[in-house]
């Protein structure tokens, strides 16, 4: 069940029970997808894929923005799909992270502009925007953690899919662009309000007023990029660099990850004392867990 109103609706998975914890905001925020008609649109545009692997034994999803005759460009099905693939990714609950990447060697130039040359009016335009801010907002929201792997470039609507991503991983030769400036358009798919949230308001505003090309020094140096792959963009190679780099953060049951990840969200979402709400009912739903339980019969010593 979602609902749709003056509120965003959070739904905080405890004990198996959902529990419903209304967020009051001054803006409708709609979860319950995208109205009939801007669905038939986008279904009018064919073409590409969204992949998705889930390899039940690491807990590390892959997608893969797949077009590789359009850069990796989203078409209209591409759109939906990705929403499936999230949907999918909300429920899976051996998962503890999931790597974002494109096919062939690079990652996504931004929306297939036959599409956006299609939906030029401004009600498709802002309604497309609004499907692909709700299915980016719930990819960032997963309770796994969430990777883009940066190889080749991200433009435009592909630069913002990056930070609907917990953690950026480029590539020697990758480059991370808000072309938006060039189009005459602002970010639409929510990147902006990510962006400012990650490099903050200043290099946020440089980054979109400038279209600055984004490389992995720039990057690093931003803190845009968390680590640049010592590797040019190609198959497989960077994926298990992509991986190894995980390694770490994923060394505990799906449970625990998944417990992590969701009280990060609501510290990084919700007012204090509904994050506090948020950690109180995510904690119940560990302590005294297989986990704990193992922990607690170890003696562990963290040395
Ligand atoms: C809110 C999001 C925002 C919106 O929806 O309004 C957008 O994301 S708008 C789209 C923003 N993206 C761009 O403007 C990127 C446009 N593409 C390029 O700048 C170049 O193609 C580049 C730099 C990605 C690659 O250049 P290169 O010379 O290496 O290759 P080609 O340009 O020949 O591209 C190969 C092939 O791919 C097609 N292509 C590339 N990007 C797109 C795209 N975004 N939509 C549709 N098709 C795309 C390009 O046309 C070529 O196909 P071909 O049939 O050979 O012409």
């Amino acid at each position: 069940m979602s609902v749709c109103g003056a509120a965003r609706c959070w739904w905080i998975q405890t004990r198996g029970a959902v529990s419903l914890r209304v967020l009051q905001q001054n803006r409708t925020v709609c979860t319950t997808g995208a109205p009939e008609s801007i669905r038939e649109k986008l279904q009018a545009f064919p073409g590409g894929s969204i992949d998705l692997q889930k390899r039940q034994e690491s807990g590390i999803a892959v997608l893969t923005v797949n077009n590789p005759a359009r850069m990796n460009a989203f078409s209209g099905c591409m759109m939906l799909e990705l929403e499936q693939r999230v949907h999918e990714l909300e429920s899976w609950t051996e998962g503890k992270a999931v790597i974002v990447k494109g096919a062939a060697g690079n990652f996504c130039s931004g929306s297939d502009l036959n599409a956006v040359r299609a939906i030029a009016n401004p009600q498709d335009g802002m309604r497309m925007c609004e499907f692909m801010q709700n299915t980016l907002t719930r990819l960032l929201r997963l309770p796994l953690i969430s990777v883009a792997l940066v190889e080749g470039r991200a433009l435009g609507g592909g630069a913002e899919l990056t930070t609907a991503c917990d953690f950026r991983l480029m590539t020697s030769d990758g480059v991370i662009q808000f072309v938006h400036k060039h189009m005459g358009l602002v970010p639409g798919w929510g990147g902006a309000a990510r962006l400012v949230g990650i490099v903050g308001s200043q290099n946020a505003l440089k980054l979109l007023s400038g279209a600055v090309k984004v490389d992995p020094d720039c990057g690093r140096q931003m803190g845009l990029v968390d680590e640049v792959l010592l590797c040019s963009s190609g198959e497989g190679e960077t994926l298990t660099h992509a991986e190894q780099w995980l390694r770490p953060f994923i060394k505990a049951p799906a449970p625990v990850i998944q417990a992590l990840k969701k009280v990060v969200v609501s510290g990084r979402e919700l007012p204090l004392e509904q994050a506090l709400k948020t950690e109180r009912n995510v904690f119940g739903t560990v302590w005294g867990g297989p986990a704990n339980l193992k922990a607690l019969a170890l003696k562990p010593k963290h040395k």
